[in-house]
């Protein structure tokens, strides 16, 4: 070749080597045009306003006040303020670009006493604007009826979960949402995690109503053993009398879908030893089927009877009748893998952790080494496979219902934070949520009947026990002025839902 003729030649090969990285990353098109591709928050999270508009008091709000909770000594009084800038907030879903949104409900807003009093006219009236002002920008809305929040009423008069009058409570709240929003609401979820607010809440102490016993904590009240499974009971049974309502009252007239939000974990056996194996699928089982058998077949897992016996209460005949209608879909909240290892046949297993019932010990690492990049969240590690394999258990085991992705996403937090731009520029957070959407695609492509997925979170809020040391945020929140600002992985999750005519 002479001369100049192999610069075009040239030219190309680069273009080609920059186009590269564009053919393999994920992209919207990889996913069903219909997916709905959202963010998620939650009531308490987000909203503050604690006492406006006749909302009563939360058991969260009753817990975040007491003294030596929450990490940093805050609470959600005002959190996000979302209550009064929701308006702002929905704007920044439509600059997003997604068209679902993922929140929660109130309940201490719309009942402020439960059954026990009238319905707050104000409640109902903050919702209706929210709702309206998303469907007006397109966005779907996809609510949660209870995301750990209840109003604290319940727990002083009968014990909340621990009693079987929860359940007629819970009923009449999901009945008055139905009514009030379900000509636009097509997608109702019962609960957020109960799986993890029970044991955080009955077992280990930590949450709401802070009841344990030892070794899993020096509580004021609680039996550790058997009151999980009391409140499981309740939760389930509250569940189904949700569901029946809905199904009975609305649901041909409203033609929404009606499901439940669990918190999952994939398991790795810790070594190849047959025990270890076991140890697994018991961690598993203990899990999510142990709310997802009894409302998709009528009964506990046969992994916890075997163990539990006579501590897992039963379904009567006209219990089985209530959880005979059909779930429509389950939600899937994912963030981490860790290591399971037997604690049947093995000693030296810890005392008072979430996992002992089980017989099983779990850990994020492996010989000094974790399971995959830690985040700031001391348990959740990117490990993008496990999306894949967590939804291929549940899709095996529950026969392929539909599932939406209700979470998925990246805490920052800890050292090396001294300046806004530390938290506006998120790499981690980028890398962790293109690594699980591919995955995510990859186990659609194989069969998984998945039709949604949602960020956690649109923007930065109140963790928990971690208070405002974590932030989970798409945007940054400063919560002096309550300014929101995009950090990269807005950026990035916009360009990806932008991205429909890259590859597949
Ligand atoms: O998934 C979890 C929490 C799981 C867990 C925590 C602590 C452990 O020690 C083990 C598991 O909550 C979801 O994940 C988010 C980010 O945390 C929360 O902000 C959401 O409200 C909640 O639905």
């Amino acid at each position: 070749m002479g001369g100049e003729a192999w610069r075009p030649l040239l030219a190309g090969a680069w273009l080609l080597l920059l186009l590269i990285p564009w053919a393999w990353a994920v992209s919207r098109s990889d996913f069903p045009a219909s997916f709905l591709f959202g963010t998620a928050t939650s009531s308490y999270q987000i909203e503050g306003a604690y006492l406006e508009g006749n909302k009563s008091l939360s058991n969260w709000d009753v817990l975040s006040h007491l003294p030596g909770r929450i990490k940093d000594g805050s609470t959600g009084d005002v959190a996000d303020d979302h209550y009064h800038r929701f308006e702002d907030d929905v704007e920044l879903m439509h600059s997003l670009g997604t068209n679902a949104y993922r929140f929660s409900i109130s309940w201490a807003r719309i009942l402020p006493k439960g059954r026990f009093g009238k319905v707050n006219l104000a409640g109902i009236t903050f919702y209706n604007e929210l709702i309206d002002s998303l469907l007006l920008k397109g966005i779907e809305p996809f609510v949660t009826l209870s995301h750990y929040d209840i109003p604290q009423e319940l727990e002083d008069r009968y014990g909340a979960w621990l009693s079987a009058e929860i359940r007629r409570d819970f009923g009449h709240f999901a009945d008055v949402c139905f009514s009030a929003f379900g000509d636009r609401v097509k997608y109702w979820a019962t609960f957020n995690e109960p799986n993890v607010a029970v044991r955080k809440g009955y077992m280990l102490g930590t949450y709401p109503p802070e009841r344990c016993s030892p070794p899993y904590g020096s509580c004021a009240g609680g039996d550790s053993g058997a009151e999980p499974y009391v409140a499981t009971h309740n939760v389930v049974l509250a569940h189904a009398t949700a569901v029946e309502i809905y199904k009975r009252k609305y649901q041909s007239k409203q033609k929404g879908l009606i499901g439940i939000v669990m918190s999952t974990t994939w398991y790795e056996p810790l070594t190849d030893a047959p025990v270890d194996r076991l140890a697994t699928e018991r961690a598993l089982a203990f899990d999510v089927p142990w709310f997802l058998d009894p409302i998709v077949y009528g009964d506990y897992p046969p992994e916890m009877r075997h163990l539990l016996g006579s501590r897992l209460p039963t379904f009567s005949p006209e219990d089985r009748r209530k959880l005979g209608y059909n779930l429509d879909f389950i939600g899937v909240n994912h963030y981490t893998t860790l290591y399971a290892k037997d604690c049947m046949y093995s000693t030296g297993c810890p005392l008072g952790k979430e996992t002992q019932h089980a017989l099983a010990a779990v850990t994020g690492e492996k010989n000094g080494l974790p399971i995959g990049p830690p985040t700031a969240m001391p348990t959740f590690y990117v490990v993008p496979d496990g999306i894949e394999k967590i939804v291929t258990y549940i899709m095996r085991r529950y026969n392929n219902l539909p599932m939406f992705i209700t979470e998925n996403g990246y805490a920052q937090g800890g050292k090396g934070y001294a300046h806004v731009e530390d938290w506006l520029d998120d790499k981690g957070r980028i890398e962790y949520l293109d690594g699980y959407l591919t995955k995510l695609a990859k186990v659609i492509r194989d069969g998984a009947d998945v039709r949604g997925y949602f960020v956690w979170s649109l923007i930065d809020n109140f963790e928990w026990l971690y208070g405002y040391t974590l932030r989970f945020g798409l945007h940054y929140v400063d919560y002096q002025t309550q300014e929101r600002k995009p950090k990269s992985s807005a950026r990035w999750y916009k360009r990806f839902l932008q991205s429909l005519h890259e590859a597949q």
